[in-house]
């Protein structure tokens, strides 16, 4: 079996008669007879890489002096460890800011660019969905109010995904539909080539009135996006063969500007270790369980607790025995049927709460829960922990997320990681 070093070698044996007219590639070398084709590759990582020692032996070849044999291996020596080094290079990462779009962190966007030139969204990076959709030069202006739109006509490299479409519909009964286009699309400097852009044909009205929110990045699973007749891939799922580790962080920060970091994870965002927890990919959220919960000061309880890890949604949603556990230790706290959940005054002092991921244990500051005055003027607020049921699925929230430093891990299996910060 000819090995590749036998084939690099052969193909130093070039006759010296040739030394000078050596084309700058080798591809073709006679070899007593035999016919040997050595196609010369870049470097995969498309880095030129300057060989000394094969300078050095071209210089031998150039005033017709046979090369040593140590030469010749040192050649072969330092591709190799050349070769080893680019392996390990860094490769491609992104970091972008997430801002909440109001004083009360309904939702938190991030600045993207889409096409040539580079057109500039805010776009809400979203772990509970996976369609990535934009107010677009489509969306009929009545329902444009406000948004900044993405034109797929004013960009080079846009190109329409003929026949294709999509349509949406969110947990608050809010969505869109439209058509979609391809275009190079760049996180936090991190660019993937011809992405999937959903171009709205229609918003709902919800969206219609948050004109800070431009469209949203889907960062579930691919599985569950809904362009027909075939489906799209993420963001993430795009730029994860040359991300220098498969993973996404989420730092959400309670009334501040937070991270989003794409293909590494930053030891400056948390503190102590990362502790990680299995994920059920089926059917396509960022599905795993909570270890248990305690209230304030109180016991933690023990139960596993299966739900999903939604940066798209705001608030954090448990199940009923849990919320009412909670909210027994606030004074006048309700459920309300008026105003659609656990409502309090908004003097009131509320405990923390406590969630488990395996044996780590985080905790959600009040204000968190203290999530916000049913109007401007009233003293009734509104809680940032609600009960589930009706939902058929818990949902940790913004809420619980902005207490840590989230990993969502793309590795084979899948695996979501939470540490303090
Ligand atoms: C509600 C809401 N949430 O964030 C914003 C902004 C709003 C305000 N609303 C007027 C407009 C709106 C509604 C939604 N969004 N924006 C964002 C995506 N939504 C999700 C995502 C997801 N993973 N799960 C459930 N819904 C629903």
């Amino acid at each position: 079996m000819v090995s590749l070093t036998d084939l690099f070698l052969v193909s130093l044996l070039v006759p010296t008669s040739l030394g000078s007219a050596l084309p700058p590639r080798i591809d073709t070398i006679d070899q007593r007879g035999g016919r040997v084709t050595l196609k010369q590759v870049r470097n995969p990582r498309g880095h030129k890489a300057f060989n000394p020692a094969r300078a050095t032996y071209r210089t031998f070849l150039k005033y017709g002096v046979p090369a040593p044999d140590y030469i010749k291996k040192a050649v072969a020596h330092i591709d190799e460890e050349q070769e080893e080094a680019f392996a390990r290079i860094k490769r491609d990462t992104g970091s972008a800011a997430a801002i909440p779009i109001n004083e009360v962190d309904i939702a938190y966007v991030t600045p993207v660019t889409i096409g040539t030139p580079p057109q500039t969204l805010m776009l809400d990076l979203d772990t509970g969905s996976s369609d990535l959709w934009v107010f677009s030069s489509l969306t009929p202006s009545n329902q444009v109010r406000g948004q900044e739109i993405y034109s797929p006509t004013k960009s080079s490299t846009s190109k329409l995904l003929s026949g294709h479409t999509w349509s949406i519909r969110y947990g608050d009964g809010s969505g869109s539909r439209g058509t979609v286009y391809t275009d190079n699309f760049t996180i936090g400097g991190l660019e993937v080539k011809s992405q999937a852009v959903q171009a709205a044909l229609e918003v709902s009205s919800s969206f219609t009135q948050e004109q800070s929110l431009d469209g949203l990045v889907g960062l579930g699973f691919s599985a569950l996006n809904t362009v027909r007749p075939s489906s799209q891939l993420t963001f993430f799922d795009n730029a994860r063969p040359n991300l220098d580790e498969e993973v996404f962080t989420a730092d959400l920060k309670y009334h501040a500007t937070g991270s989003y970091d794409f293909g590494f994870i930053d030891s400056k965002k948390y503190a102590g270790n990362i502790t990680y927890t299995a994920v059920q990919q089926s059917p396509g959220y960022w599905t795993h369980s909570l270890s248990g919960y305690s209230v304030g000061s109180g016991a933690f309880h023990a139960s596993q607790i299966s739900g999903i890890s939604d940066t798209g949604t705001t608030l954090l949603y448990l199940p009923t025995a849990i919320v009412t556990a909670y909210y027994r230790q606030v004074q006048g706290a309700q459920n309300s049927q008026y105003y659609g959940g656990y409502v309090f005054p908004c003097s009131s002092t509320l405990p923390t709460f406590t969630f488990g991921i395996e044996g780590a244990r985080f905790t959600i500051p009040a204000s968190y829960i203290n999530y916000t005055r049913i109007s401007p003027t009233s003293t009734t607020c509104y809680g940032g922990l609600q009960s589930s049921s009706g939902l058929g699925i818990n949902i940790f929230g913004d809420v619980a997320l902005k207490a840590a430093f989230v990993v969502f891990s793309g590795t084979n299996p899948p695996r979501i990681g939470f540490a303090i910060k």
